[in-house]
């Protein structure tokens, strides 16, 4: 190639040809260790590696070699497996990182050509095989290699289950020649039991779902990687005979008569404005499938079409990657500490490097138990593959183990509790969790407790957060804080409060946060200002103490932490016993026959009325007018308490004030505009775009037998009834 190279005096400056050879020779290798080995870099990475590549190859189109990795599909095949030549060429497939770039290809292609459909499908984040079929017969499978050259796998392709060994005849004889194409993926559950099986025999684990399917399948021990449950879905078919084929989804059609894996997830659709619909709804599903995806493909359909728009050197003019923003990066877990929760449950998290990932920045993860971090087999120091997926909590996936130096060390859970120095034990024999014993005054399981009893679940008391709740339970100032226990929060005063000095915790990992001025932890007088006179919070806090009195007795339970009681239980116990005296003079039986109240959540609240301090915390609480029953007949929970609908269409058995009125006698509230904390979209006839937002949105829509339903018997028997919406 370097004969083709342009000589240094066609003014390219030489630092620009530097950086082109070092991003050629870089994407090289880590195509090779992403195809070959494991990977050390994330996809988004490497991604962003290619977009510096093509930058200055199209500055510079001079530069363009063959050899580019803009040019060429793929990876090397190893001398591990023959070598197998595909019939046809398996190609990769151009990005657009933006529905507008997206869209923008959408427009040019049907510009260009009449086309009148596009399947839109997942983009799984898998590796390509290529399947032989002659006459029915699994011949030959392969891996994609450089696009011309793969590698034979097909023993190992035989241990996958959906893979058949014989097309399936029943519907229609199977073609003389049939190349299908798909993608080999480890469905997320068995990643894991992967991991923890790899680490449960020492040996080294993998970072991803995708490096553990490529590890499994390109074994050279086909037993080993029958002990993998990998699966596959086609998506394509290459050469063939015997067979007419007219669409992509026709395609389809037939590769799934013949019994070959075909997802039910893709879409014929027509517009533009359809193919950013399916963007739209998996962007907010993308974890509904089994498998990882990382964006989605948009192909013509009609075949005779592909044909016209042909494919370049390396992929296809008539599909199109979608790429979702990365949910997954890399980065160094520093340190694995661990925090004591609510109910004493001592929880190891790891504190990485900051790194920004699917929109916020991330530097701490949850590990669970100390079993956890074994199961996932990392270490402190280790390069980790984290995912942050929207709005869940962010996991460490797996290490990145061929970045280890040998520094790296196991973490080892401490023995004592990390905020009072108790020593750690397990509640019951066998339980995984250890937890701290002293309940009543550790100062961790209070803090986190008061803050529980202010959130919205519970007493619903904005103005205690948790730097009021760390205020109130372990100030810096005075020595002895205002609550040794809950028991006391509607006893507050308002001198009781003013002279509180306390440190700010961050509520992920109850470090103290940074003063951002002095590097030193900071420091607060939290309810009075300079003068020493009451904050205007100091005024909410009160005003919001007393309306928590009169909030429903369901409210009541789930703030007074009996372990296993959340709001659903609390509401099944307050509307069967009415009242906190029924409820603590019931017996282990009573409560267990209560419907949804099983015999653990039985047997808890049993065991936490025995306990003294609990029952001053109820006896506190009374005498300062907390609500401890149901008022009358009629004023229990209502069925639809917090849950927001909302009504579009014309219903039959309703009128438009009707329905909201309904909807208000069993608690609810009705409103007009959907968003994602509507808790039912109602749709009758000709519903609108308030349908479409439900959809888009996945709020659960219900006709108005389901309304009916949601009306008598509340969310969780509507929840049944939703309508499909896919
Ligand atoms: N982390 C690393 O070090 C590293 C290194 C090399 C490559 N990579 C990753 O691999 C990508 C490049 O690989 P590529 O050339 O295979 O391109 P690609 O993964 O962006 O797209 C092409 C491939 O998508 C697969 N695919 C999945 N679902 C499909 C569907 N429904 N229809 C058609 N094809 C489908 C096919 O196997 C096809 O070969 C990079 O963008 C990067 O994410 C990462
Ligand atoms: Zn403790």
């Amino acid at each position: 190639m370097s004969a083709e190279k342009p000589a240094a005096t066609d003014g390219i400056p030489a630092a620009v040809r530097e950086r082109h050879a070092e991003l050629c020779q870089e994407i090289d290798d880590h195509s090779y260790r992403y195809y070959m080995q494991n990977p050390i870099i994330s996809d988004a990475e490497y991604d962003e590696l290619v977009a510096e590549l093509r930058a200055i190859e199209d500055a510079h189109p001079e530069l363009i070699t063959q050899d580019s990795p803009t040019q060429k599909v793929g990876a090397p095949i190893s001398v591990d497996f023959a070598a197998v030549e595909h019939l046809r060429r398996m190609e990769s497939l151009d990005n657009a990182f933006s529905a507008d770039e997206l869209l923008a290809w959408t427009q040019r292609a049907s510009g260009e050509l009449p086309i009148d459909a596009y399947l839109c499908e997942l983009k799984i984040d898998g590796l390509a095989v290529d399947l032989i079929y002659e006459n029915g017969r699994l011949v030959t499978a392969a891996t994609r290699g450089d696009g011309r050259v793969g590698e034979d796998i097909t023993l190992n392709v035989r241990t996958i289950d959906v893979v058949p060994d014989r097309l399936d005849e029943s519907v229609r004889p199977a073609p003389e020649l049939l190349e299908v194409r798909g993608e080999v993926f480890l469905p997320e559950d068995a990643f894991k039991e992967l991991n923890a099986r790899l680490t449960g025999e020492g040996k080294a684990p993998f970072a991803n779902p995708r490096n553990a399917a490529a590890g499994s399948l390109r074994q050279k021990d086909p037993r080993v990687t029958a002990t993998r449950p990998l699966s596959m879905l086609v998506h394509g078919v290459g050469e063939h005979r015997g067979v007419e084929i007219t669409h992509q989804s026709h395609a389809y059609d037939l590769l799934r008569d013949w019994g070959l894996p075909v997802s039910d997830r893709y879409r014929v659709v027509t517009t533009t404005e359809e193919v950013r619909t399916y963007v739209d709804y998996y962007g907010e599903h993308r974890h509904d499938p089994e498998y990882e995806i990382d964006g989605i493909v948009v192909k013509v359909d009609d075949v005779a079409l592909q044909r016209r728009l042909g494919s370049t050197s390396r992929a296809p003019r008539w599909a199109i990657a979608y790429k979702y923003p990365p949910e997954e990066v890399t980065t160094k877990l520093i340190d694995i500490k661990v925090g004591v929760g609510r109910t004493g449950r001592v929880t190891p998290y790891g504190v990485m490097e900051p790194v920004t990932v699917a929109g916020s920045e991330v530097e701490f993860a949850t590990l669970h138990n100390a079993q956890e971090v074994e199961r996932k087999g990392v270490l402190i120091g280790d390069t980790v593959t984290l995912r942050k997926a929207g709005d869940v909590i962010p996991e460490i996936l797996g290490p990145v183990v061929d970045l280890r130096d040998g520094t790296e060390r196991a973490f080892v859970m401490p023995e004592t509790c990390p905020e009072c120095g108790s020593p750690l034990g397990q509640q019951k024999e066998g339980d995984v969790d250890l937890r701290c014993p002293n309940a009543r005054s550790c100062p961790g399981q209070l803090r986190e407790r008061v803050f529980y009893v202010a959130s919205r679940k519970a007493l619903d008391i904005e103005a205690l957060g948790y730097v009021a709740a760390t205020a109130l339970t372990q100030p810096l100032e005075p020595e002895e804080p205002p609550l040794t226990d809950e028991g006391d929060l509607f006893d507050l005063t308002v001198e009781q409060l003013l002279p509180i000095r306390t440190l700010v915790l961050d509520p992920d990992t109850t470090e103290p946060k940074p003063d951002p001025k002095t590097g030193e932890p900071k420091v607060v007088t939290f309810f009075a200002n300079q003068k020493g006179e009451p904050k205007k919070t100091v005024e909410k806090l009160f005003e919001e103490l007393e309306q928590a009195k009169s909030r429903p007795l369901w409210r009541v339970l789930v703030a007074l932490s009996i372990r296993h009681v959340g709001p659903r239980a609390a509401e099944d116990l307050a509307r069967h016993f009415r009242s906190m005296d029924a409820i603590a003079e019931a017996s282990e039986e009573e409560l267990a026959s209560v419907d949804g109240i099983g015999p653990t959540i039985a047997q808890s609240i049993v065991e936490w009325f025995t306990v003294d301090w609990h029952r001053e915390i109820v006896r506190k609480w009374r005498d300062a007018g907390v609500r401890m029953a149901e008022e009358g007949a009629g004023s229990g929970p209502r069925p639809l308490d917090g849950v927001t609908v909302v009504v579009t269409g014309s219903l039959e058995g309703f009128t438009r004030d009707g329905a909201k009125e309904a909807v208000a006698e069993q608690g609810g509230k009705a409103t007009s505009s959907v968003s994602k904390k509507t808790g039912f979209v109602v749709v009758g006839d000709s519903p609108g775009s308030k349908y479409d937002k439900a959809v888009k949105l996945g709020v659960p829509v219900l006709d108005e037998d389901g309304f009916t339903v949601l009306l008598e018997k509340g969310p969780e028997a509507a929840m049944e009834r939703r309508l499909p919406t896919e």
